[in-house]
């Protein structure tokens, strides 16, 4: 089956033709050129139906299959930021370094250096002009450093639960099998199945 992936991120997309090894996964991108889509939403939910909305309307194709994801990375101890502004915790278009540095300064603000923190995915699905979403989650803790360099965003401070490492240390393999992606686009390939 032939998946267009509307998001922009390198790193979503490399974990998305690794989760979809049998399916072909082509980005919105690719197809249309650069699309500046503004996530003015007040959830992950709202967020990622405006992004596969947007870009299913403008390949004006009923049968395509639009798949977005909208995700971030949420602190209790800071009110749960950045969660849904996690691309743009430090400012409009910032860099991974810039928001992981921005979520360092706010962890040694409040003298923490390690606190429980939880990855979100919400993948919406549009085909036939219906849109359907599912949700996923991954728990674990952040620290106030970056070690490793695998992964992408807030990977290199996340320590998943029940391991010692970050998720730039460890192998993808570990992430590829309970994150919040993979659990979120487990769902996902359920309804595919049902609705196609
Ligand atoms: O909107 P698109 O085009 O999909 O790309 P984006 O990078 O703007 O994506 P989001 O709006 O969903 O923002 C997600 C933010 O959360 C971060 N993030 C999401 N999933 C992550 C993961 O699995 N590991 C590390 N950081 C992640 C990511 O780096 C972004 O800063
Ligand atoms: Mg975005």
């Amino acid at each position: 089956m032939r998946i267009v992936l509307a998001t922009g991120n390198k790193g979503k997309i490399e974990e998305f033709k690794k989760l979809l090894p049998k399916h072909e996964i082509v980005t919105y991108k690719e197809l249309l050129g650069d699309i500046e889509i503004v996530e003015d939403k007040d959830s992950f939910k709202g967020n990622a139906i405006k992004k596969a909305k947007t870009i299913y309307d403008l390949l004006n194709d009923e049968t395509a299959i639009v798949i977005s994801d909208d995700s971030g990375i949420s602190v209790p101890a800071l009110n749960n930021e950045p969660g849904i502004y996690s691309a743009r915790y430090a400012k409009e278009n910032a860099t991974d370094k810039e928001n992981n540095n921005k979520l360092i300064s706010k962890l040694n603000e409040i003298n923490l250096e390690k606190t429980e923190a939880y990855y979100t995915a919400c993948i919406a699905i549009v085909y036939k002009n219906e849109v359907y979403t599912v949700h996923g989650w991954m728990h674990g803790n952040v620290i106030n450093k970056e070690l490793g360099e695998g992964g992408f965003g807030y990977d290199p401070m996340f320590i998943p639960n029940s391991y010692e490492k970050t998720l730039g240390e460890l192998p993808y393999e570990v992430k590829k099998a309970f994150s919040h992606r993979t659990k979120a686009l487990n769902l996902a390939l359920k309804v595919l199945d049902v609705i196609i």
